[in-house]
């Protein structure tokens, strides 16, 4: 038990209720500029709210590994990030050994400060050229006025072996080590002030996989040896695998599944984790492979899609209970619906599109009227179409399709309960007993 806090170990070291981060943002310079005459003053600025954290509630235990994972953009830096109070939350509790770092003012605050450590991907840019080695590990130190001269020195240097570097570099400047080395020294530097808890953003993305390991192995002694919490974002699900306890999964900001690792990789349960895993070995970027796993754009977190975000994208969108489906009959009609969004096919005849989708069954009753009214309007013989005769320019054909995905979309994505209601289920984990959320409605 910690004297002064009362927190007990057997308690969340870190617990986050609702946490928020929007940002303000500016859109360009003239782009952003709105003209009204009828309004005083008759130019506004276009500022639209960029929602990169969306009501976060995790827990993360004393010495285990979060994983924190999901694309570029998805707000796993902003979270680590408010997680520190590096950024002010829009919303929410932060609570580290059970106190709301929102109250904390003072000492409290400085010794909760030093008490969290952040690492970053780029060890190039994070470590001053112009500093020595001892310099930068004793740089906390002295901010946190511990120690004196000679303690931080020979404290110093007994890092610098803990990560496997040589003590007799404690002189040298950061260009004369190579990446891997650098990240070490950053590792050495933020358990100066021997912190409970490490954000490790990205540590080793920027290093060669060969290199990758050998780092991680060592982050995984300190863990042991300093007792050490770590939130480990990547998004690389082999970096996160080989950390990892537990795995979080962010999507435009939102959690949207969270489980003990044997758990998340064997048993995923939400689709956006199944497209990640399934879109793993992509050893050369510019191979497709399997990235088509994912389709679609991310949609921006300025605009997110209501309720479970990750819909737009989804393959396995919840039909709308308003129509009566067949199984085969939705996904044949979901697989339209995406297909006529995306243009994904050249425009044909509707006997076509309805052999092509639907195996020349289109489905019936007030759903099959609306499917047809859609198939109307993309095909090159529908009525309203005018398709393929003359007269017909790129513009109205392009305003058919347009019109053909607001249709669809209004009439039966947005009438999902995926679009309708925030997901959040608890669910029976397979492996081990650990606890495994879902924010999928395939699990009410
Ligand atoms: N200071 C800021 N002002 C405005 N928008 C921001 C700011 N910082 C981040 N964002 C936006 O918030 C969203 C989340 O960004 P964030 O950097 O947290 O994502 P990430 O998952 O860490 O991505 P990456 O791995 O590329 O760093 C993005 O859309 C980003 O553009």
């Amino acid at each position: 038990m910690d004297e002064e806090s009362g927190y007990e170990s057997d308690e969340a070291l870190l617990e986050l209720e609702g946490v928020t981060k929007y940002f303000a943002q500016e859109s360009g310079l003239l782009a952003g500029l709105q003209f009204d005459p009828s309004q005083f003053p008759p130019i506004s600025v276009d500022r639209s709210t960029v929602k990169a954290v969306d009501d976060v509630s995790l827990e993360i235990q004393p010495g285990e590994t979060l994983g924190l994972v999901g694309e570029s953009g998805c707000g796993k830096s902003t979270l680590g990030r408010t997680i520190l109070r590096l950024l002010e939350p829009t919303d929410g509790d932060i609570y580290f050994k059970g106190e709301n770092l929102a109250d904390l003012g003072g000492e409290a605050l400085r010794q909760t400060r030093s008490d969290m450590q952040m690492i970053f991907q780029d060890p190039q840019s994070s470590l001053d050229p112009r500093m020595k080695v001892g310099q930068i590990i004793e740089e906390p130190m002295r901010a946190h006025d511990m120690l004196d001269d000679e303690g931080r020195e020979a404290r110093a240097k007994e890092l610098l072996e803990k990560v496997g570097l040589d003590p007799r570099h404690y002189n040298r400047y950061p260009h004369a080590f190579s990446g891997g080395q650098r990240q070490r020294i950053n590792l050495a530097r933020a358990l100066s002030v021997d912190p409970d808890f490490v954000v490790c953003d990205e540590p080793v993305s920027a290093l060669d996989v060969s290199i990758q390991a050998q780092v991680l192995n060592t982050m995984d002694r300190l863990q042991d040896e300093f007792g050490l919490t770590y939130l480990f974002i990547a998004h690389d699900l082999s970096v996160i695998r080989h950390i990892s306890d537990r795995v979080a999964v962010m999507y435009l900001g939102h959690i949207v599944e969270l489980a003990e690792k044997e758990e998340l990789f064997e048993n995923p349960q939400h689709p956006y984790t199944r497209a990640l895993l399934e879109s793993i070995p992509v050893p050369d970027p510019r191979e497709n492979g399997a990235r088509g796993v994912l389709e679609g754009e991310v949609p921006s977190p300025a605009n997110p899609p209501s309720g479970c975000r990750f819909r737009t994208r989804c393959p396995r969108l919840i039909a709308p209970d308003e129509y009566d489906w067949t199984d085969e009959k939705w996904a044949q009609t979901r697989a339209f619906m995406r297909a006529v969004k995306r243009r994904a096919f050249e425009p044909m005849p509707a006997a076509r599109v309805e052999a092509e989708f639907f195996d020349g069954n289109p489905p019936r009753g007030e759903a099959g009227a609306i499917v047809s009214d859609a198939i109307e309007l993309v095909a090159t013989d529908g009525e309203r179409s005018g398709g393929g005769e003359a007269g017909d320019d790129g513009d109205d054909q392009s305003d058919r399709w347009t019109a053909a995905t607001d249709l669809l979309l209004e009439s039966f994505a947005e009438r999902s309960i995926c679009a309708r209601e925030k997901p959040a289920y608890e669910l029976e984990a397979e492996y081990g007993d650990g606890e495994h959320v879902a924010a999928c409605h395939l699990h009410r």
